[in-house]
């Protein structure tokens, strides 16, 4: 087993499948079978009697030093209690704010050196928002904790969804459809594909990143005749963005973009919006699909689905995606560690 800072893993909302999915990843991961490598150990952030209600061994530690070592045998935890109950499918406000404190322990973490990298188990918006969290999700929460951070490079954070060979980054993440026209501008495109561009040599070791664009408007606005972001705001930002050495193409149709053979001709697919990318990412693989976020000074990465509040509690959630989350996390931080 790899030894070495551990990655630390914030438990999410206590009363989603956050712990459930912790809990039947970890011995795969302890002991992953057949040819498959050993990725490097974790430590939770969150409730450790959560944690040990799943029915795998637990073990308190004091620090992520102490992490390998235990995690042979047992779930390594910094035990940090939810203050309310914790019932399975039933989220609590009041235990809102120990979820945002486990992120903001993690990450700090990550800066102090302890960690390598941040996998976050599932939060729910809502009791979050119920309980005065001021950012859409994770991705803005820890853009704001790493914010005085230095960093090289185009600053994120994107969001990243990936899926076998697919990885599909968004210009608007969580915003209302209505608001897309003026949200698609230059400037949030070129930065994005700038990150993006960036990450793919940093974080995933491709020497010349290829990537695509996808268009807002069907048949990428049809020159004009189905919609104008193609021709005053897409078009004119993929030249700039090529004049400055990036590998980018024009606005492509985003209806033909996402099939196989559309796939291997790019690395990465910068698109406008949520369910853009999201659709083909989780059409292509519902189970094992990963959310990371680029161009900040930490490496984070997350299952693609949610709190599944239908499901938590009947043992019945898939670990797949936050399998894929660690081992993705594992490998970014290992790639950017030798750059
Ligand atoms: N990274 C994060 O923290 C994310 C958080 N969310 C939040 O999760 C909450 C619920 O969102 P939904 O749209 O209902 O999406 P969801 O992903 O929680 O659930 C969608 C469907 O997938 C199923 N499902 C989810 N995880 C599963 C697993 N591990 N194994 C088997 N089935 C699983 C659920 O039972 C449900 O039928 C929302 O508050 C949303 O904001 C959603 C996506 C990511
Ligand atoms: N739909 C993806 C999602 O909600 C993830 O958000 P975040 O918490 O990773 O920012």
């Amino acid at each position: 087993m790899t030894m070495g800072r551990p990655l630390i893993v914030t438990m999410g909302d206590p009363a989603g499948v956050g712990p459930e999915i912790i809990a039947r990843a970890w011995p795969i991961l302890a002991t992953p079978p057949g040819p498959l490598a050993p990725v490097t150990p974790f430590v939770v952030v969150g409730d450790a009697d959560v944690l040990a209600a799943q029915g795998q061994p637990v073990e308190p530690v004091l620090g992520p030093a102490d992490a390998a070592a235990v995690f042979g045998r047992a779930i390594p935890v910094l035990h940090s209690p939810a203050p309310a109950p914790v019932v399975p499918g039933r989220p609590d406000p009041a235990n809102a704010p120990a979820v945002a404190d486990w992120i903001e322990r993690g990450v700090d973490l990550i800066l102090s050196g302890e960690g390598s990298g941040l996998v976050t188990a599932p939060i729910a918006k809502a009791p979050m928002y119920a309980s005065g969290f001021r950012f859409p999700g994770h991705t803005e929460f820890i853009a704001e904790l790493t914010i005085d951070v230095p960093f090289r490079g185009t600053r994120g954070p994107v969001m990243m969804l990936t899926a076998k060979n697919l990885r599909a980054c968004l210009v608007t993440i969580h915003v209302p459809i209505d608001q897309l026209p003026e949200l698609v501008t230059a400037e949030r495109v070129s930065r994005v594909a700038r990150v993006v561009h960036e990450s793919m040599k940093r974080d995933f070791g491709i020497a010349a990143p290829r990537l695509a664009m996808a268009a807002l408007n069907p048949h990428a606005g049809e020159g004009g005749a189905i919609g104008l972001q193609e021709v005053t705001v897409l078009r004119p930002a993929a030249e700039a963005l090529r004049a400055e050495g990036l590998n980018i193409t024009d606005p492509l149709p985003a209806d033909t973009l996402f099939h196989e053979e559309a796939r291997a001709r790019y690395d990465a697919v910068v698109c406008l919006y949520h369910d853009q990318a999201l659709i083909p990412v989780k059409t292509l693989d519902f189970w094992g699909g990963v959310n990371a976020t680029l161009g900040l000074p930490i490496i984070r990465t997350s299952p693609d689905h949610g709190t599944g509040f239908d499901i938590a509690g009947k043992g019945i959630a898939r670990a797949d995606s936050f399998i894929a989350a660690v081992r993705l996390a594992s490998e970014m931080a290992a790639t950017r560690r030798q750059r």
